[in-house]
C-alpha cells in the first residue's frame, strides 16, 4: 500500500499543481467548464485515467462546474497516488479549455 505523505510534503506537491488545495487528509481542485457537455466530456476522460492508474476521485458534478477530491481511500490521507492522479485530472483540464 502506498505510503501517506505528511500534511507538509502534499503542500509541497500542490506547488507542482494547478488550482488544487488540501492538506493530509485530501487534494480538492474545482474547475468550471464552458458547458455541460464540456464537463461531462472531462469526466469521461477522467474515468478513463481512473482506471488506468487504478486509483478514482471523487467527483462532484454541479452543471458545468467540476469538484474533484483525491485521496487514498484504503490508506485513510493523501499519497503519491492522489498527485500522479491530480496531475492527469490536471492534463485533461488543460487540453479540454
Ligand atoms: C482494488 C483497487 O485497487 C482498490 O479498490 C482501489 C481502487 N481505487 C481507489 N481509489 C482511491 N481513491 N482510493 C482507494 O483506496 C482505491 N482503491
Amino acid at each position: 500500500m502506498a505510503d501517506l505523505l505528511t500534511a507538509e510534503a502534499v503542500r509541497d506537491d500542490l506547488g507542482g499543481l494547478t488550482g488544487w488545495s488540501g492538506d493530509g487528509t485530501g487534494i480538492t481542485r474545482t474547475v468550471e467548464l464552458p458547458s455541460f457537455p464540456a464537463a461531462i466530456a472531462v469526466v469521461d476522460r477522467v474515468a478513463g485515467a481512473a482506471e488506468e492508474l487504478d486509483h478514482h476521485p471523487d467527483i462532484d458534478i454541479r452543471w458545468r462546474t467540476l469538484t474533484f477530491r483525491c485521496v487514498t481511500h484504503s490508506a485513510g490521507g493523501v499519497t503519491h497516488r492522489d498527485i500522479d492522479l491530480a496531475r492527469r485530472i490536471d492534463e485533461i483540464i488543460r487540453s479540454a479549455r
